[in-house]
């Protein structure tokens, strides 16, 4: 679907109509192969203009059509065809042109963008890399270095960067059809030689191989195992040196190996995952479609901890106006100092005035009265936040939202606290919370679908992914969390070192394993919820009885560790060694050795060795087991809502995409029956036991990821 009009007498205007992105689907790819041989064989046509239908030029290739049998058109001769035109054409670039969509771009002689425009070459994103001539043109028009930042992180810029760099030839702030349309008049008939970019050659940079090696380096440190990146820089090198045919060959050679794999599949699951995550529904059937949000102008934060503080600033950065409560007046000045500090970065980074005067600090929580919205971030205490929430119901003007950041403590509980338990929801930030991107919005029993839709649109507008979950212990995040730390427990009893553990979860792709991020966050945190629970002390006793609690095997390894005061990276000791407390890089102690080994000898454990596959499969298949127990639960919709949840906030690896798509990749058959083998192997360990939507999945053929939300539907419905 693409349009050919003739405007100005001799322009010929292609309009690429594909809604809502243009991107190139067969149609469209077809539309335009058709609609550039119209205009090149009218004479009355002298030059070309390519743009998109309702401001938006083109998304790229439609990433729908990947997986499928792929028809029409391919992209390389079409842009080929356009670029070796013997009519000028110029790209009219509003909204975006991203991916196969810039790529199209680049092919024509000249490009002119809306001041507001974006433009990039995410494929690295998806698993992939700019095959349609993009790995080899960009870097002959805008050089090695710029190209190789542009296509290994995949990011979009502005329209004024683009221009900075010679991407675009101009921008404007007006109509960009009708500025490109009369550059294509002035410019018809003119020579095009140095205008194809594929003739051009490709600037070489000084020290060439050490570019390329550097880059390398970073790339493979930071890919953590993707492979997309580094097929990015192989193609780029290949522009570098070799001609444009050559490296064409390349490219396409690189692209045959990504195109198909595992990692593109996981890539672009999540890219339509988060999409999906977005059309949520709770239990009731209310949906985000049918439930109106209500106006936020004013919200309050109670708490400035390290929490309320990020939560205070994410407000304040879109627009909000905020009051920040704090009774401690020595906090209350500290936290002013921090945050006056966090919008003063956050500003800089984002080339933006600070947002001071959106933030009014008080020590009074009756500043509430007026707000639209109020997130409690007090200290993680049940008897604190139900004192909070019976104030802020009698505080608060009828209507306004309560909700609590709290990491997974019982939601409907504190709405029972208040007048209006429909108005009050989970809001579960990550830290920082001014940072991370990910957001758990807890819908309690009796939360209304506005409240939902609220919470959720809030979050949206704080720039964050926010997914709606159920209430339970921990949500979703953190209720999957705790067989995962359990096992990595058990593996140290039985014979494996913290850096073995660590070792293997890292070679997966996590960027810390579980005990370096026990040590960042502090050994304490979780230490104060074992106490709470029952749990959390070390009892001194030998044996195995020593071990069981609440009638299950407990590990009390991490509440010894917490008696001897080693909290982690702040008390300097913790899994690791520090150089001093406070200090950030963990080194493997011997004092943790010996004392695993006494432990072992105290509790009669005789240590085996553990191999990476079964740190790997105990740690990541419990967790992905509570996974379909969460599933089961109805208390995330479908594994979208865990995979996003745990690639935005927890680290797993976003090229594995999330644990229920790894499940599936691996095979649940394959999950299932090593389930069974250890839970043969530790019978005292309830989380081994493989839960019931897993079996049903595997006896009904094991379904792909995308048919699951049908199968817990229909399971639910059943119950
Ligand atoms: C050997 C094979 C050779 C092949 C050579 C060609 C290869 C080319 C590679 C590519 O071009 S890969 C694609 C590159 N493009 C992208 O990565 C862009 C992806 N899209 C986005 O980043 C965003 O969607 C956006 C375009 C910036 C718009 O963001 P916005 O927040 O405004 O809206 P969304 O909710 O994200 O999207 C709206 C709607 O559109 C769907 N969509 C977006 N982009 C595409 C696309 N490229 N293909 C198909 N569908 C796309 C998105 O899924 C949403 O749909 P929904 O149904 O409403 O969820």
């Amino acid at each position: 679907m693409a349009q050919l009009t003739r405007v100005s007498g001799s322009v010929g205007l292609i309009t690429l109509q594909s809604p809502p992105v243009n991107a190139l689907s067969a149609a469209v790819r077809q539309g335009i192969v058709d609609t550039v041989q119209r205009a090149l064989s009218d004479p009355e046509v002298k030059s070309v203009v390519v743009c998109g239908q309702n401001g938006i030029f083109c998304g790229g290739a439609d990433i729908k059509e990947f997986g499928t049998n792929m028809s029409g058109p391919p992209l390389v001769p079409l842009i080929h065809a356009i670029e070796v035109a013997h009519k000028p054409v110029v790209a009219a670039i509003e909204g975006i042109a991203l991916g196969g969509g810039l790529e199209l771009a680049l092919g024509c002689h000249y490009r002119i963008a809306h001041s507001k425009a974006k433009l990039g070459l995410p494929e690295v994103t998806l698993g992939l890399l700019p095959a349609a001539g993009g790995s080899q043109r960009l870097p002959r028009l805008i050089g090695v270095p710029a190209a190789l930042d542009l296509i290994t992180t995949g990011r979009h810029i502005t329209a004024a960067e683009a221009l900075k760099l010679g991407v675009v030839d101009q921008v404007t702030a007006h109509s960009t059809v009708d500025v490109a349309v009369k550059f294509a008049l002035s410019v018809a008939g003119k020579p095009l030689d140095g205008r194809r970019i594929s003739s051009l050659p490709c600037p070489r940079p000084p020290n060439m191989d050490a570019l390329f090696e550097g880059v390398m380096k970073k790339v493979r440190q930071s890919a953590r195992g993707a492979i997309a990146p580094i097929a990015c820089v192989q193609a780029i090198r290949a522009a570098a040196t070799l001609p444009y045919d050559q490296g064409m060959e390349r490219e396409l050679e690189l692209m045959a190996s990504l195109f198909t794999s595992d990692q593109a599949r996981a890539l672009q699951y999540i890219f339509f995952a988060q999409r999906a995550v977005a059309r949520w529904s709770m239990p009731s059937g209310a949906r985000w479609d049918t439930s109106k949000p209500r106006p936020v102008h004013k919200a309050a934060v109670i708490g400035l901890g390290t929490m309320g503080r990020g939560i205070a600033v994410a407000l304040a950065q879109t627009g909000l106006s905020v009051v920040a409560v704090e009774t401690q007046e020595k906090q209350l000045m500290a936290a002013k100092q921090e945050m006056s500090g966090m919008l003063e970065r956050g500003a800089k980074r984002r080339g933006v005035a600070p947002a001071f005067d959106k933030i009014r600090y008080s020590p009074d929580i009756k500043a509430v009265a007026d707000v639209d919205l109020v997130i409690e971030a007090v200290f993680e205490d049940m008897a604190l936040k139900e004192k909070v929430f019976q104030q802020l119901s009698a505080l608060c003007k009828p209507g306004t939202l309560l909700c609590t950041n709290t990491s997974g403590l019982d939601v409907d509980h504190l709405a029972s606290q208040t007048r209006s338990p429909e108005l009050v929801v989970g809001m579960h930030f990550f830290a920082p919370a001014h940072v991370m991107k990910l957001l758990e919005v807890v819908y309690g029993s009796k939360s209304s679908p506005q409240a939902l839709a609220t919470a959720m649109q809030l979050g949206k507008k704080m720039g964050k992914v926010s997914v709606a979950v159920g209430n339970c212990r921990g949500f979703v995040g953190n209720r999957m969390l705790k067989p995962y730390s359990e096992q990595a427990f058990f593996l140290l009893e039985e014979g494996a070192t913290p850096e073995l553990v660590d070792g293997a979860l890292e070679d997966f792709g996590f960027p810390m394993g579980l005990f370096r991020m026990s040590d960042l966050s502090g050994l304490d945190v979780g230490w104060r919820v074992r106490k709470v629970d029952g749990l959390g002390k070390s009892s001194g006793a030998s044996g195995q009885q020593a071990r069981i609690r609440q009638g299950r095997r407990y590990s009390p390894l991490g509440d010894v560790l917490c008696e001897q005061g080693r909290f982690g990276q702040k008390t300097g000791r913790g899994w690791y060694q520090y150089d001093k407390p406070g200090g950030r890089v963990g080194r493997p102690d011997p004092w943790l050795h010996s004392f695993l080994e006494e432990y072992r000898a105290q509790h009669g454990l005789v240590a085996r060795r553990i191999d990476h596959q079964e740190v790997l499969e105990r740690c990541l298949y419990t967790l992905i087991n509570e996974g379909f127990r969460i599933l089961e639960d109805g208390i995330a919709a479908g594994p979208e809502e865990i995979d996003i949840i745990y690639v935005f906030g927890y680290g797993w690896p976003r090229h594995r995409g999330g644990p229920m798509f790894y499940a599936s990749m691996v095979g649940l058959e394959k999950v299932l029956a090593r389930l069974e083998f250890y839970q043969e192997a530790h019978p005292d360990v309830p989380y081994l036991q493989p839960c019931n939507l897993l079996k049903r999945l595997v006896a009904s053929g094991s379904p792909p990821v995308h048919k699951w939300r049908e199968v817990v539907k229909k399971l639910h419905s059943q119950l």
